[in-house]
């Protein structure tokens, strides 16, 4: 029996993978309306003690020089003293708020986060996993250092803006100059700067991660004797980042120091019209001195946020990117198993066409493995078959159509329950770290009994007899197992707690004659059973007798579904 190549198949319905939630938002990392409130609260409570302080001060000085008054002097120092103690308790509170915001960042996020940039790199056969994590940070430590602290003083130099209003309209004007200038040189930086900025730290990122990655393979490296020229070329092209950094850093410093001088020529200019306003005894002491005081206060946040301008452009862009991350791989919608589908493996109408490629990798299979059967997925290399298997296990969402084991859809199945229902081995077999029981129970806490049934069916009781440490040996990816080693204990991982559903990729590369014959056993104990296994294979002929169907796939989305077993024996229907 065959398929029809590329055709979707009748009465199957197409659906598209299920539309992405709205995604994070600042309230999901405790960012709520009422803490903001509380920090716009604390934030004028310590401006107003100040501007009372600077009130207070101008109207004692003045008093002071007509009077020459001692106990006014002490009462001023006490004064400045309280309001000095007052504003860093304010500053303490904002800054243990913002840390707990940053710490829950940190916490809640990064479980959600990472699985969304796992989902991601399934979804986009890329690695995002380390990028997350770096986001992560780049948006705590917004959270975390003074960032957050300098845009709520934003808010208290408002005020200070206002009460210079109030004291003089010339003054509040020179004031809001001031601001905007400061704030216009800040916004030229970041314009002038950010792309350099973002081109070196990717050149110096991506420098680095090649070589870590060619170090990651050392015999090859080693062996091939490209170690000289691989660390001659990072030298170089790590040496070219770095400087085009320093360049960049200089002309931040350079840009940054403008903005400095602007600033207190700001000051400069306020004091100067304020004693201006003392020729004709309009203004006095005390005003100059709160003059001071108040423009100060008011170009301090402007000016530290230009200085602090590239960690807020670096953690807005990472929520952005996190964002994105989150909103596009959100958890697909869980559901219910469909009543009216039959019992064993559906695979209906499933295409998968990633963006960017002229044809689709997966061109609506339609395909039905009742429990027992055994398929194997066969085609050239690069064909999509590994591909295949993702979206069987539910891992990739398809462009369309659905897969269904026992009427669970694979890729709306809560992966935890779905999980203990399949076993699958990979064609690059990855032992997590931890030791072999670990690896084989899926977590520590599996029966030693199951364990050693599935490295049993397995074949691997024997070889894990002989390793050092038995079942304790570490088996992580630096742990020293060979790659047969590896084979065994991932086969045994697959078949642990007996999967309705077994799904190998080229299971028999490395495998020794008696190891084959053992993963061959195993698939048919798993068949006897009633369970269901999907064998990606070069080597057909190897499961001619056992595979009952065969999938061929081909270019650009072509597929054809064969049955071996003659007429009359139905295993598999299309
Ligand atoms: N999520 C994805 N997004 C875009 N392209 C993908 C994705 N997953 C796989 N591909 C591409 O699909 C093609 C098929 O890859 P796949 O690993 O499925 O082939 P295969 O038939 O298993 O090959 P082999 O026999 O060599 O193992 C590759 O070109 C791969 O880059």
């Amino acid at each position: 029996m065959s398929g029809a190549v590329g055709s979707a198949p009748r009465g199957v319905t197409l659906r598209r993978a299920a539309p992405a939630r709205a995604g994070l938002r600042l309230r999901d990392i405790g960012v709520t309306p009422a803490l903001a409130a509380t920090l716009v609260a604390l934030t004028l409570a310590a401006q107003l003690s100040f501007l009372a302080f600077v009130l207070v001060l101008k109207h004692i000085s003045d008093g002071i020089m007509d009077t020459r008054n001692g106990v006014t002097l002490a009462g001023f120092a006490i004064a400045f003293a309280l309001m000095t103690v007052l504003s860093a308790g304010y500053a303490h509170l904002r800054s243990a708020m913002l840390g707990a915001v940053a710490e829950r960042l940190s916490v809640g996020l990064r479980a959600e986060a990472l699985s969304a940039a796992l989902r991601n790199a399934v979804r986009t056969d890329t690695a995002r996993g380390a990028t997350v994590l770096r986001e992560i940070a780049r948006v705590q430590a917004l959270f975390a250092g003074r960032a957050a602290l300098l845009a709520l003083e934003l808010i208290g130099a408002l005020v200070a803006l206002a009460v210079l209003f109030c004291l003089d309209a010339g003054l509040g004007l020179i004031g809001l100059a001031g601001c905007i200038l400061v704030t216009a040189l800040g916004l030229a930086l970041h314009h002038a700067l950010a792309p350099r900025l973002k081109a070196t730290a990717e050149a110096l990122s991506e420098t680095t991660t090649e070589l870590t990655s060619q170090l990651s393979h050392p015999d090859l490296v080693r062996g091939l004797g490209i170690l000289p020229a691989t660390l001659g070329r990072w030298q170089r092209r790590y040496a070219a980042a770095l400087g085009r950094e320093e360049a960049t850093q200089r002309r931040a410093q350079a840009m940054h120091e403008i903005e400095a001088t602007a600033s207190h020529l700001v000051q400069l200019l306020s004091f100067v019209y304020a004693a201006s306003l003392m020729f004709d005894h309009s203004a006095t002491v005390g005003l100059l001195l709160s003059v001071s005081l108040l423009s100060a206060q008011l170009l301090k946040p402007f000016s530290a946020l230009v200085s602090s301008w590239e960690s807020w452009a670096g953690g807005i862009a990472a929520w952005q990117r996190l964002r994105e991350v989150m909103r596009q791989e959100a958890p697909p919608a869980i559901l219910p198993p469909d009543p009216a589908a039959p019992a064993g493996l559906v695979i209906e109408g499933l295409e998968f066409h990633p963006p960017k490629r002229p044809a689709p990798i997966i061109g609506g299979i339609a395909l039905h493995l009742p429990p027992g059967a055994v398929c194997t997925v066969e085609g050239p290399n690069g064909v999509g078959k590994s591909t295949l298997l993702r979206l069987v296990l539910g891992l990739l969402p398809p462009t369309a159509g659905r897969v269904l084991l026992d009427g669970q859809d694979s890729f709306h199945a809560d992966r935890e329950a779905f999980g203990h229902r399949i076993g699958y081995l990979p064609q690059d077999v990855q032992l997590l770290e931890g030791d072999v029981f670990a690896n084989i129970g899926r977590g520590t806490e599996a029966a030693p009994e199951a364990v050693v049934a599935a490295a049993r069916a397995a074949g691997a009781h024997d070889m894990i007899g002989h390793l050092p440490l038995g079942y304790q040996t570490p088996a992580g990816p630096t742990a020293g197992l060979s790659a047969g080693q590896r084979r065994l204990v991932g086969l045994a991982r697959a078949l642990f707690g007996a999967p309705a559903l077994l799904v190998l990729d080229e299971p028999e590369v490395g495998l020794d004659g008696a190891a084959r014959a053992e993963l061959r056993d195993a698939v048919e104990r798993l068949r006897a059973r009633g369970g269901i296994a999907l064998v990606v294979t070069h080597e057909p002929h190897t499961w001619a007798d056992l595979a009952e169907t065969r999938l061929i796939l081909g270019p650009g989305g072509a597929w054809q579904a064969e049955a071996r077993r003659p007429a009359g024996e139905p295993a598999c229907k299309t």
